[in-house]
């Protein structure tokens, strides 16, 4: 299977006066893994929907594999298809399910039972053909419903929150399989989640929605590491922030004071950042946990955090501490720090710096101060 482009020109969406989707637009390659993630209400649904052809756009274009479909059925646009509303038959097997796609396009019975075989080979449930729906766990459904999203080898494949109702285990299993089955037939994904792990972890690209717009769109290193707002570094991983008096420039480090004697250096240049806040404004600094070190206090270095330790507890692959400041309004950190099980934890109220290391920090000027 060879997976088709697909370029979302300008697409809008309106309820009457309220925006769903507004002017979106996404050019996703032949064979790219893209997700749609977002807050709930953001616009995920309603922009696959519109691709998949259940709604149509109040504006723009939808191209695929070079085809202007905007106002073609749903049927007509050749895109597989996992949606949760869009369950697998309970009255019919497994099989009949899987065969349902290729017998509404008129493929002979004989290659229709090779094809749905290949199918549940490659879902790794070959010995489930005979079953109904009912039969199967949560897990195995999911899977039936992307065997018969893909039996048809569709050039596209969309996917709304195929894996949200699955436990975490299944779901990361799942989330692995499905990326390998996309990487074996080739096919364009676009898949919405509200997970940012899971989009971190499957995706070729991520575009982040935020109130039906594209706050922004990368590589998942991109997203993670050069997120272009504080809302995008908040929605994706865990981060802390803190708001500061923001001093300018200097010496090629933007400068932000947090407290009498706390100033921290952070990068030089960010993306969106500059020329955003003038010397006096209040801004919020960024700081990932697992960007973070401790040390005993005044044994910090240049760019230390005075606190103390609220809680240190055992997270399995890391320890997580929570250390409380000595300066500002005593927000909390958090620290994470890998372990193996057998360091010492701090004990309550030990005073210690945090080690913000600068190139993990980010600045924002969108303080609501
Ligand atoms: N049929 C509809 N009529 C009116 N408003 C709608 C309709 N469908 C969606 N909306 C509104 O459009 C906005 C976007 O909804 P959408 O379902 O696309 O968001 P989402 O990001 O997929 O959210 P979730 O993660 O909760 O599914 C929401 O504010 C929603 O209330």
């Amino acid at each position: 299977m060879i997976g088709a482009p697909v370029f979302i020109d300008r697409i809008g969406k309106a309820y009457g006066s309220q925006t769903a989707v507004g002017a979106v637009t996404l050019e996703i390659p032949a064979g790219e893994f893209l997700s749609i993630l977002g807050p709930s209400g953001s616009g995920k649904t309603t922009l696959l929907t519109m691709i998949a052809g259940f709604e149509s756009p109040s504006a723009g274009r939808i191209i695929i594999g070079g085809r202007d479909v905007t106002t073609m059925s749903p049927d007509r646009r050749n895109i597989g298809m996992v949606f949760q509303r869009y369950a697998l038959f309970p009255h019919l097997t497994v099989a009949e399910n899987i065969a349902f796609p290729l017998k509404m396009r008129g493929i002979r019975k004989n290659l229709r039972a090779e094809r749905v075989g290949r199918a549940l080979d490659l879902v790794q449930l070959p010995d489930y053909a005979r079953r109904y729906p009912h039969e199967l766990s949560g897990g195995q459904q999911q899977r039936v419903a992307v065997a018969r999203a893909i039996v048809f080898e569709p050039p596209v494949l969309l996917m709304d929150e195929p894996l949200g109702a699955l436990d975490k285990k299944l779901r990361e299993s799942m989330q692995l399989e499905i990326k390998q089955l996309q990487q074996r037939l080739g096919a364009t994904v676009i898949y919405v989640t509200h997970d940012q792990e899971e989009a971190l972890t499957m995706s070729d690209r991520i575009a982040v929605m935020a109130k039906g717009q594209l706050a922004q769109l990368g590589t998942p290193a991109e997203i993670y590491c050069n997120p272009q707002s504080a809302f995008v570094a908040d929605f994706i991983g865990k981060m802390n922030f803190l708001t500061g008096e923001y001093l300018g420039d200097i010496a090629g480090s933007q400068t932000i004071r947090l407290g009498d004697d706390v100033v921290i250096d952070t990068p030089g240049a960010f993306p969106g950042f500059e020329g955003s806040a003038k010397i006096g404004d209040r801004v919020r600094l960024a700081l990932r946990p697992e960007r973070l070190g401790l040390a005993a206090r005044g044994a910090g270095g240049k760019n230390a955090l005075p606190g103390r330790i609220e809680t240190s507890v055992f997270a399995g692959s890391f320890d997580l501490h929570l250390v409380r400041t000595d300066f500002g309004n005593g927000e909390i950190i958090q620290v994470q720090i890998s372990t193996d099980g057998t360091r010492a934890r701090f004990a309550t109220g030990t005073p210690v710096d945090v080690i913000a290391e600068r190139d993990g920090l980010r600045l924002f000027a969108d303080a609501e101060a």
